[in-house]
């Protein structure tokens, strides 16, 4: 007989229980989490719109898929992986200089019921100076300026690492122009013109993670305080684009409660959808809860993309996903304004009670 337990996930309607098998992690089938190919992404219509209906699929049914032949050159992830190698390899102190884009281990608990992450990141966010499809960067909305900050002076903390800045901003340009062609195939598979999202991800959310899982001998003797990588939870945006090196570890929660392995698959990116895109889909695009452990002796380096659409533009639920069965769940919001709210849920800083998110 199978076995559950329970996941708590805070969220901004209340707390949330998921049931979960206590089994160990089992392999993903290639039909669980589908491999789909983007060689023809910027080819003729009926070839997205072909590549569309695959992550139709995937995306109703586990929320989760791999890409591959995705455009991003392997020469260019393996500089971006040196870069975050050489920077986590720093000392504590060294770290602390690139201050508030840097979280050491043990500092964040993503998942309040299970243990703080033994994890530590480095993140960008969006900067219209790096963005290539903008022309006057100067311009920005009040909420532009809250999210995108354009104060870049932590990168003087990384001078002395050969090439770090220039690469990590390629490759984050990278990624943006990915995350942009990925969501004119997301408005295709919820049968929408291809160009439904444009004018909300010109200058979107756009958050780039070099994140360094520790081996567990570098915290010794084992640290219960810090036993997850990242403890279960879900995206908070749209998209999330994902690099893994080869080390495992990421587990995704199947539709049947099961923990799905999402091994590494070499010239494969993790696409997975977040919480404001379900939202938009009114729950048909699924945003599944996933995590990682890393409790092999080595590091896991992991480099993560998280696209949402602009902070200050209004959406609502697309129009083809509400009919009469199934009218409109949510109220028009910014992303913005959800992805403020759910940070400082994460960090403590918000009570779901106090939101404006409350079911009535
Ligand atoms: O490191 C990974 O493989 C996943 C990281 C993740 O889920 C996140 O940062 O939201
Ligand atoms: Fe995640």
């Amino acid at each position: 007989m199978a076995q559950y337990t329970q996941v708590e996930l805070l969220t901004l309607h209340g707390p949330v229980f998921r049931r979960v098998s206590t089994a160990p992690p089992r392999p993903a089938t290639d039909d669980e989490i589908p491999i789909i190919d983007l060689s023809t992404i910027d080819g003729d219509f009926e070839a997205r719109k072909n590549i569309a209906s695959k992550i139709k699929s995937a995306a109703e049914n586990i929320g989760f898929f791999y890409i591959k032949n995705h455009g991003i050159e392997n020469e260019l992830i393996e500089r971006a992986l040196e870069s975050a190698q050489a920077f986590f390899g720093q000392t504590n102190e060294q770290k602390g200089q690139a201050h508030d884009r840097y979280r050491g281990v043990g500092s964040t608990q993503i998942n309040k019921k299970e243990t703080k992450d033994r994890k530590e990141t480095f993140f960008v966010p969006y900067n219209a100076a790096y963005d290539p499809t903008v022309a006057n960067p100067a311009t920005t909305s009040h909420d532009e300026k809250y999210l995108h900050s354009g104060n870049d002076s932590f990168w003087e903390g990384t001078d002395h690492i050969p090439a770090f800045k220039k690469t990590t901003i390629e490759f984050w340009q990278h990624r943006l122009t990915l995350a942009r062609k990925m969501i004119r195939i997301f408005a295709l598979a919820l049968d929408m013109p291809e160009n439904y999202f444009d004018e909300v991800i010109t200058r979107p959310g756009a958050d780039g993670l070099y994140i360094h899982y520790p081996g567990l001998p570098e915290i010794v003797p084992v640290d219960t305080e810090t036993d997850v990588g990242i403890g279960s939870h879900t995206d908070i945006q749209c998209i999330t684009l994902l690099w893994q090196d080869m080390s495992g570890g990421l587990q995704v929660l199947s539709a049947n409660d099961e923990w799905l392995d999402a091994r590494p698959i070499p010239g494969t990116l993790v696409v997975n959808i977040g919480d404001f895109l379900q939202r938009l889909s009114n729950n048909r695009f699924k945003s599944t809860v996933h995590r990682v452990y890393n409790r092999q002796s080595t590091s896991r380096y992991s480099m993560p993309f998280f696209l949402g659409f602009n902070p200050d533009s209004v959406c609502q639920v697309v129009p083809s996903c509400i009919d009469d069965e199934h009218p409109a769940l949510y109220e028009p919001i910014t992303c913005g304004k959800w992805h403020r709210d759910r940070m400082a849920l994460a960090q403590g800083k918000l009570s779901w009670q106090e939101s404006d998110y409350k079911s009535s």
